[in-house]
């Protein structure tokens, strides 16, 4: 068998939670594990979209607990590994070992891209438990890429075994996608793997991934139908076509992909993961894009627009866990109107 140039990672069931506030079924699970699995994809994640312990008030409540997914996942897997997502100070060490007794295989830590020490006694945790180590870099827009690598490099040196660029807002055009993972690539040397997540917000998720790989990304996330937040991830089935077409080697399968995409995951999908304003104005303003549905419950229930309310959040720089100060934005602006 040739050996795999890139790995593709699948985060349908994680970041696409978001799209669906988090209500995946256990059918939905099973049915997009059992064909991610069939096209070859060897690392699965599934979690609350916020990571584990993010079924709150403040993100928004799951439909099923996603101990019973992540079980359900690790049931229907035979060959993929299964991976979850950790936000420190959300989800605990306490939840990761659940997962870990769950037969999950990888945690991804997560990050603001500023705040790397925060995920120290987590990577430690991980290690401990005999976990694959993941390390997000969220916002990566924000910092850069100097600050990038060292803030990858305290992942690294609390035991992370690849750390990723995490474009959470879409807001990387081309070479500052390359340029960031280019400096965690020169850091880390052997030490470590870099990877790229992409939103295609404004619409480079595919593009900056093929540029990440040239720049020495090994791992690159994608989402079946781009099911993620925002405008979505970039969608694993082109993934999979494109870097196909470039010769280089992913080892899943494209047809099998493209096949789950359109009749597996699309069915269930309550809202497809467009470019329309409100996201495109996330990856402009460079907003967290899991904020949109946020902004679209705000700007519904006070009478503004969602799409202005992510330009304002944009100016005030809000990052992941300030969920709730979207409101404020909201009464602000419609307090501005009335005084208008
Ligand atoms: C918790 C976030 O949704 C993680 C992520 O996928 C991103 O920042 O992008
Ligand atoms: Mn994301």
């Amino acid at each position: 068998m040739t050996e795999r140039e890139v790995r593709l990672v699948d985060t349908s069931l994680r970041d696409g939670s978001h799209a669906m506030a988090h209500q995946f079924t256990e059918e939905n699970v099973r049915d997009t594990v059992r064909a991610l699995d069939r096209a070859g994809i060897s690392l699965i994640e599934v979690a609350h979209g916020d990571g584990l312990g993010g079924s709150t008030f403040n993100y928004g409540f799951s439909l099923v607990d996603e101990r019973k997914l992540i079980a359900a996942a690790v049931e229907e897997a035979t060959q993929a590994r299964i991976a979850v997502l950790l936000l420190p100070g959300q989800g605990t060490v306490t939840d990761l070992k659940a997962a870990a007794d769950l037969g999950a295989g990888a945690v991804r830590i997560a990050t603001h891209c500023t705040e790397a020490d925060v995920s120290i006694q987590h990577f430690t945790a991980a290690r401990e438990l005999g976990l694959e180590t993941v390390g997000f870099l969220m916002l990566s827009h924000m910092a850069t890429p100097e600050t990038l690598a060292e803030q990858g490099r305290i992942m690294v040196d609390a035991g992370c075994q690849c750390v990723y660029i995490v474009d959470s807002a879409g807001a990387l055009i081309l070479e500052e996608a390359a340029d960031r993972v280019a400096a965690l690539v020169a850091e880390f040397g052997d030490a470590a793997q870099v990877g790229y997540h992409g939103h295609q917000n404004l619409s480079f998720g595919v593009a900056n991934s093929v540029l990440a790989h040239r720049a020495g990304a090994k791992q690159i996330d994608g989402s079946l139908v781009a099911l993620g937040a925002g405008a979505g991830n970039s969608p694993t089935e082109v993934l999979a076509a494109v870097f196909e077409r470039l010769g280089v080697e992913t080892g899943v399968d494209k047809d099998v992909l493209m096949d789950a995409a359109e009749n597996v995951v699309k069915p269930f999908i309550t809202r497809l993961p467009v470019m329309d304003r409100s996201s495109i104005v996330q990856g402009f303003a460079g907003v967290y894009s899991s904020f949109l549905l946020h902004a679209e419950r705000a700007a519904e229930r006070y009478g503004v627009a969602a799409h202005e309310i992510l330009y304002r959040v944009g100016e005030n720089c809000y990052v992941g866990g300030q969920e709730d100060m979207i409101i404020d934005i909201a009464l602000e602006l419609a307090a501005e109107r009335k005084s208008a």
